[in-house]
């Protein structure tokens, strides 16, 4: 049986522009569905709409127009207080420094979600994560002391503790080293091979052939969806694009 988990039909982002009531559209008639276990990647130059689509899929920014289901579920109708819980107990992020709260140690952040929502903290299953990503800091550092790299580790391990059904994820190994952004895309692809769902931003077009299904974006327009995506196909898809 196909588990769809993420269903966005028609989505349109709209903003306004300065203090006039103009508005720009930045996203144009998306439509695309995610399976579980399903490892999605979306490219696309800068500034064509990635980060938009990502934050209007994932329940974060309310789309102008069209329809987000995100299990079954769509995250705008529910108020605010069921909206933060369903956030908590069934999406992860890993945005930089996403909702890290800086005057926080860094293991208590990793810990505060499993804590909200009163579930067993496994130190050293946090431990041993941290060490295998090659987080270097101390875990009771507090994050406004910790370097971006190490803040998005942060945002990685609190995910991978979570055991979310769905993760959003906006260049997850943005300011990491190539070794730390391969042990992380693994961890990544094993829990896609475990039956969560992985919707990713990248820039990387090595990382995203590696990936279930790549989705091109240009101008805020979905332009192409490559299932097992090579890079050739990837570039080539991107190039067309620009041509
Ligand atoms: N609140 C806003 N007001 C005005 N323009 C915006 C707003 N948010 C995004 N944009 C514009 O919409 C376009 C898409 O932005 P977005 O950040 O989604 O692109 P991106 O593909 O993620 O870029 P990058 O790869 O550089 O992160 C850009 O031109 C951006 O300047």
């Amino acid at each position: 049986m196909i588990n769809q988990v993420i269903n966005i039909q028609n989505v349109t982002k709209s903003v306004s522009i300065g203090n006039s009531k103009q508005t720009l559209e930045i996203l144009h008639d998306i439509s695309l569905t995610a399976n579980a276990g399903e490892f999605l990647s979306i490219v696309g130059p800068s500034g064509s709409g990635k980060s938009t689509l990502l934050n209007a899929m994932s329940g974060l920014s309310k789309p102008t127009s069209g329809q987000v289901t995100i299990l079954g579920t769509n995250p705008y109708q529910l108020r605010p207080a069921k909206a933060a819980a369903f956030r908590r107990d069934q999406i992860g992020f890993i945005f930089q420094s996403y909702n890290l709260i800086p005057a926080l140690p860094a293991f208590d952040n990793i810990v505060l979600p499993l804590r909200l929502a009163h579930r067993k903290v496994d130190k050293e299953k946090i431990t041993q994560l941290l060490k295998q990503i090659n987080f270097e800091a101390n875990p009771s550092n507090f994050v406004s002391d910790l370097s971006g790299g190490e803040q998005q580790k942060v945002a990685i391990v609190r995910v991978l503790v979570a055991n979310s059904r769905v993760i959003f994820a906006d260049e997850p190994t943005g300011a990491l080293d190539t070794v730390s952004r391969k042990i992380i895309f693994d961890l990544l692809r094993h829990l896609a091979n475990q039956g969560v769902c992985i919707i990713m931003v990248t820039h990387d077009i090595e990382m995203a052939a590696a990936t279930d299904k790549a989705i091109t974006l240009s101008d805020g327009h979905l332009e192409k969806v490559i299932d097992d995506p090579t890079a050739e196909e990837i570039f080539q898809a991107l190039n067309e694009e620009k041509s």
